[in-house]
């Protein structure tokens, strides 16, 4: 299985950049693992909330195919401790799943159509990361989850 986390826009800032970067070469000795970036619509084009988060939807749905599975990131969805996390992934890579794309709204969240076509939600806390931050979060995340899985002393519980 691959994983791909799908986010909207570049990453802007140096420090984060710096970070992610961290944890890719980290991730890539587990599994094969990839930052997807779907272009900032906004900076291009003057348009409404709704009508960004219509056209940036179409783009994560555009993403879907055979063997391909859904999951966003999302303060509303179900709250997972990091071994539990660790399960899920394992789970799907157990599965038929061949690719599991966990997806990074943009800066106003979701469309109502790819909350219809998602796997499922998963929520990293009830607090509200910016849309750039709460990558670093989400890629430690996955690594910790694989060092979980391989027994590794990186988690501490
Ligand atoms: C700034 S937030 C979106 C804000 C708000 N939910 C909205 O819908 O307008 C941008 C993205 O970061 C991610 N995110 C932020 N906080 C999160 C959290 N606590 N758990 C999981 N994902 C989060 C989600 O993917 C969200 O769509």
């Amino acid at each position: 299985m691959k994983i791909t986390l799908l986010v909207i826009g570049k990453t802007d800032a140096a420090y984060l950049r710096e970070g992610i970067d961290i944890y890719l070469k980290r991730l890539k000795h587990y599994i094969p693992f990839e930052i997807d970036v779907i272009p900032d619509i906004k900076k291009a084009r003057n348009l409404t909330t709704d009508l960004q988060k219509q056209k940036e939807g179409e783009l994560i749905l555009s993403r879907l195919g055979a063997g391909k599975e859904l999951h966003l990131f999302d303060e509303g969805g179900k709250s997972y401790s990091s071994r539990d996390f660790a399960q899920l992934l394992e789970q799907k890579m157990l599965s038929s799943v061949k690719e599991l794309i966990l997806v990074i709204g943009g800066p106003y969240g979701f469309s109502d159509e790819v909350y219809e076509k998602a796997s499922s939600k998963i929520s990293l806390s009830k607090l509200t990361f910016s849309h750039q931050m709460v990558r670093l979060l989400c890629v430690e995340q996955i690594y910790r989850a694989f060092t979980i899985l391989k027994g590794e002393p990186y988690h501490h519980d």
